[in-house]
């Protein structure tokens, strides 16, 4: 749903073609006696060859349930109600379990925060990553053993052949974790999964492990799903952002345009609570209050009872994504290669496009799946802009304006972002 002519116009032209993975309408259901709990709530994005894709968001938003969805892991009381998954064009969505686990770990692989769930303790490293290597390579005996330690060692164990005959519990915190994207790559996957794969970490290791993780997806041309709820890791990784609230990708960006103009109030705060980024900000900000559990269908904004820039209508439409690729003068003709929606930024949100009358945003929003260029035309409006607006947040332009994305931001730009406020 995207508030433009183009929202579901094709891909294909686009010059990095298909997708590895590409996610449309997912929605994952956990249903209670009492309740449903709307855990992700109609998603989209995709992920090429080579790229990551952040996705961020606090605790509770639905990040792990997406990555599991996409694993074929979700559990009753859960189920997928919605949506298709699709791995090189094939929809995942609906296959049985045997089939399932063909993909996964074959050519999807994850890695979760801690590496105990996924790794068992009574095998030794090397029996479990030679296991991988069997069941998804056919290798067996000495070249087993012989790429088991290779895979190790690529992920900087040293001594590998020798810490083959390990258990799980004499490794380290990030040793573990090492361990496991080797087994990881045991499978030889080609999309990677990983859900705040560093968070139990230290600083330290955390930044080894996310150079570690760079280093073997440059080296294997991996899609990448990068899951963390730390937005200086998100800087650190990814190539493209999902911003997820309570089951909704509320905002998505190329990561440097992400950082430079962030345009959703709650992408906005999550970017004021990186530690030293908002120098004037003498504490720590944070966002008050909590991601709410979705027990409804969306029939507003789920961000609006904690949103410092909410209007009167946030708690009764439901926003739909806007495309604001502004063509600033200052990024225009960078890229043209990669247009198309899904290389743009979008935000789904009442405030946007914020050249429109808030009676217009309202109505274009309550149906945006319908609206056309030619009806925006007819209800621009002519004093409502200020500063922020005359840049010119066009959704007539959306997918001419995907060449603004991207370059537009050098890395010192950033720290000035979150200064900049919505003048409502
Ligand atoms: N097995 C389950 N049964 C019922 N509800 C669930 C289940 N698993 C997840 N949920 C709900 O789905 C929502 C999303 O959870 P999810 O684990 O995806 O959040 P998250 O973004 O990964 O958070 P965190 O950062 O804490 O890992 C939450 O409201 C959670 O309570
Ligand atoms: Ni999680």
């Amino acid at each position: 749903m995207t508030l433009d002519a183009d929202s579901d116009g094709p891909t294909e032209s686009s010059a990095n073609a298909d997708p590895l993975l590409a996610v449309e309408g997912l929605r994952t259901v956990f249903s209670t006696d009492k309740e449903e709990i709307h855990a992700v709530d109609g998603i989209d994005f995709d992920v090429r060859e080579g790229e990551t894709l952040g996705i961020v968001g606090e605790s509770g938003s639905g990040k792990s349930v997406t990555a599991r969805s996409i694993m074929g892991l979700v559990k009753s009381p859960g189920r997928i109600v919605d949506g298709s998954i699709r791995y090189r064009g094939e929809d995942l969505v609906g296959k049985s379990e045997d089939e399932l686990r063909a993909y996964r770990g074959g050519d999807i692989a994850m890695i979760f925060q801690d590496p105990m769930t996924s790794l068992n303790p009574v095998y030794t490293v090397g029996n479990q990553i030679e296991e991988a290597l069997e069941l998804h390579q056919g290798l067996s005996g000495s070249e087993a053993t012989d790429e088991a330690a290779s895979l190790l060692e690529s992920v900087n164990i040293p001594d590998a052949r020798r810490r083959l005959g390990e258990y799980p519990h004499e490794f380290s915190g990030g040793m573990r974790q090492r361990a496991l994207i080797a087994m990881a790559l045991a499978c030889d996957p080609e999309v990677l999964i990983c859900d705040e794969p560093t968070t139990a970490l230290d600083v330290t290791t955390q930044a080894q492990i996310l150079e570690l993780l760079q280093d073997v997806q440059r080296e294997r041309d991996l899609g990448m799903i990068f899951i963390t709820h730390d937005m200086g890791v998100i800087a650190e990784i990814a190539d493209r952002v999902g911003v997820m609230y309570a089951g909704e990708i509320i905002e998505r960006a190329p990561v440097e345009r992400l950082f430079a103009k962030p345009k959703h109030p709650y992408t906005r705060g999550l970017l004021e609570s990186i530690p030293g980024r908002n120098p004037e900000a003498a504490r720590l900000h944070t966002i008050e209050g909590d991601v709410p559990t979705a027990t409804e269908p969306a029939a507003s904004c789920r961000f609006a009872p904690r949103c410092p820039k909410a209007i009167d209508g946030c708690d009764r439409v439901h926003p739909s994504a806007v495309a604001v690729d502004d063509a600033d003068a200052d990024s225009a003709g960078t890229d043209g290669a990669d247009d198309g929606a899904i290389d743009g930024h979008t935000v789904s949100c009442l405030l946007y496009p914020e050249d429109r009358s808030r009676e217009w945003r309202l109505e274009g929003h309550r149906d945006g799946d319908s609206i056309d260029a030619t009806d925006l035309e007819g209800a621009r409006t002519d004093g409502g802009t200020d500063e922020t607006t005359s840049r010119g947040a066009d959704a007539t332009t959306s997918r001419g304006a995907g060449k603004a994305t991207g370059d537009d931001a050098s890395a010192d730009t950033r720290d000035d972002a979150t200064n900049e406020v919505i003048d409502e």
